[in-house]
């Protein structure tokens, strides 16, 4: 793998909460490579610190230790408002609950132009057809089903070409019929080159990745190429 084709790579990370007992240690020494056109899975049992990770990742937590980059830039060494900034351009953030994820008043429409202008590039009407929501863009959030909304979600998440859309577990709130488009989707966005890394429980997300990783007690070893 060149240096371009890694979206996101971290080295040495490591995240404790305290609590009033005694600190948990969520993640330790954590290092993985999230390279473009690929899905990533990272895959564990409850509680060995996936959403952990992917919130570190996604700038949206700061570790203990260890570093970590987006495109090339190193997040861990710069200030909050700056981290913000990559944060808001160069990721894309997929919460389980579709209902997390976007906002009540915005059409689908409206969530695609927002994203273009957070991220100065307009790739929604290209994502519309990808992701099968033409017949739904005048829509809000309540008209669409839950699988809809994870897939307005993912558009939302990738619109604008970000390095990295990372999504927590994106198909556990979903029925089968509903999960499957979503890996369908997600499968098409890795395709046309995006970097994806999700977290996940579920035996059909891990089955498309094209590489799964396995936390265990915030530890991390390769399961599959
Ligand atoms: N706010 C918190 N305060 C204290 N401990 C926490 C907190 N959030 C998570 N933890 C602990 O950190 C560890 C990792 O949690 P995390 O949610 O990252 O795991 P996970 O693999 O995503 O779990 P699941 O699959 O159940 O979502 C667990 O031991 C959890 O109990």
């Amino acid at each position: 793998m060149t240096r371009d084709d890694r979206a996101l790579w971290c080295e040495g990370v490591a995240y404790d909460y305290p609590t009033r007992g005694e600190t948990v240690h969520a993640l330790s020494g954590v290092a993985l490579t999230v390279p473009r056109g690929a899905i990533t899975a990272v895959v564990g049992p409850s509680g060995s610190g996936k959403s952990t990770l992917l919130k570190i990742l996604a700038c949206l937590e700061r570790p203990e230790d260890g570093r970590v980059w987006i495109d090339g830039t190193e997040v861990t060494a710069l200030s909050a408002r700056a981290r913000r900034a990559v944060r808001r351009t160069r990721v894309g953030y997929v919460f389980q609950d579709p209902a997390d994820n976007l906002l009540d008043y915005l059409t689908v429409a409206e969530h695609l132009a927002l994203a273009a202008r957070l991220r100065g590039r307009d790739t929604s009407a290209e994502l519309v057809g990808v992701l099968g929501l033409g017949h739904r863009t005048g829509h809000v959030p309540r008209r669409l089903s839950g699988g809809e909304q994870q897939r307005v979600a993912l558009a939302f998440a990738a619109a604008g070409e970000p390095a990295v859309v990372i999504a927590d577990e994106p198909t556990a709130q979903l029925d089968r019929d509903s999960a499957g488009r979503v890996v369908e989707a997600l499968r098409l966005l890795a395709d046309r080159g995006q970097a994806i890394l999700l977290a996940t429980h579920d035996p059909e997300v891990s089955r498309v990745a094209d590489r799964v990783v396995e936390l265990v007690d915030g530890r991390l070893g390769e399961v599959s190429c």
